[in-house]
């Protein structure tokens, strides 16, 4: 078992009343990969941190790759988090480094400081980080400045991390948000790819509702910290998605009148 949540809560600010997940009770066994949708503010990335062991449960039981991760010393959770890759929503990458570099951080955790600080000048095993940004269709930024990538090559990037990695589990957070739609199929293939591949678990969330029923075969809806489903796609009803995001969409400002040609040249100027 990859994830073992039982009655799990997790609040944000320490004794804060309203909590971002309330009991949630929730099993992902090993390989298995699960997409989770929801609203705004649902709680997907609390959830998906908290299976990272970045936040401390409130209350209930949590069990990560077979262990209680607040249950152990600072050093085993640290070697435990570094079985788990959590690729969030804006990647920190270091906005100087160079594409080749900022992948090839992935290996870190098993490279030797020598070999580390030698990669840091001449990249160690740059076929290796060309072929994991191929594989997300960035073959030709492997020596670009991260600083000089768009948001969705920034996201690939961070993926291509992730191919580095020798995680057992992926934690990923709205890896397409930013990409278009051939881009964002592409990206969602390689990672259930890649995944498969190595038996790693993939919890993915996503707010492209049919891009999650298509890829994956487990759809976990959340609403108000809460899992509201937890089902074969086949039956995720069009109702229960419609009630999952009830009264979330926005209608848009009425349009305003026209502006005259004068005024907009007079804002360009500015
Ligand atoms: N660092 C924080 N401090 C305090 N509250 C937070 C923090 N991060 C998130 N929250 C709150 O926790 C709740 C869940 O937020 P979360 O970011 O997990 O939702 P989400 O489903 O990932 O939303 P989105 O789809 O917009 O990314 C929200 O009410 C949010 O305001």
């Amino acid at each position: 078992m990859s994830f073992h949540l039982d009655k799990l809560t997790v609040r944000h600010l320490r004794g804060a009343r309203a909590a971002a997940l309330h009991a949630l009770d929730l099993d992902v066994a090993q390989g298995e990969q699960l997409a989770l949708i929801g609203p705004s503010g649902a709680g997907k990335t609390t959830l998906l941190s908290t299976l990272a062991c970045a936040h401390q449960p409130a209350e209930g039981r949590l069990s990560v790759l077979g262990a209680d991760p607040w249950a152990l010393s600072h050093k085993d959770r640290h070697r435990l988090r570094a079985r788990l890759f959590l690729a969030p929503q804006t990647p920190p990458l270091p906005p100087r480094q160079r594409v080749v570099t900022a992948v090839l951080a992935a290996r870190l955790p098993r490279w030797s400081v020598a070999t580390a600080l030698r990669s840091l000048f001449a990249p160690v095993d740059p076929e290796a980080a060309f072929d994991a940004l191929r594989r997300f269709g960035l073959g030709d930024k492997l020596y670009a400045r991260v600083d000089r990538l768009s948001g969705g090559e920034r996201q690939r990037c961070s993926l291509a991390r992730l191919l580095l990695s020798a995680a057992e589990a992926f934690l990923v957070d709205e890896p397409i948000s930013a990409l278009d739609p051939s881009l964002a199929r592409i990206t969602l293939a390689t990672l259930q790819q890649e995944a498969r591949a190595r038996n790693a678990t993939l919890v993915c969330s996503l707010h492209q509702v049919d891009m999650a029923r298509a890829h994956f075969t487990r759809i976990v809806g959340l609403r108000e910290g809460r899992i509201v489903f937890d089902l074969p796609r086949e039956r995720v009803t069009d109702e229960m998605i419609a009630a999952l995001y009830e009264n979330e969409i926005v209608e848009p400002e009425p349009h305003p009148a026209h502006e005259t040609p004068e005024r907009i040249a007079v804002g360009a100027c500015f």
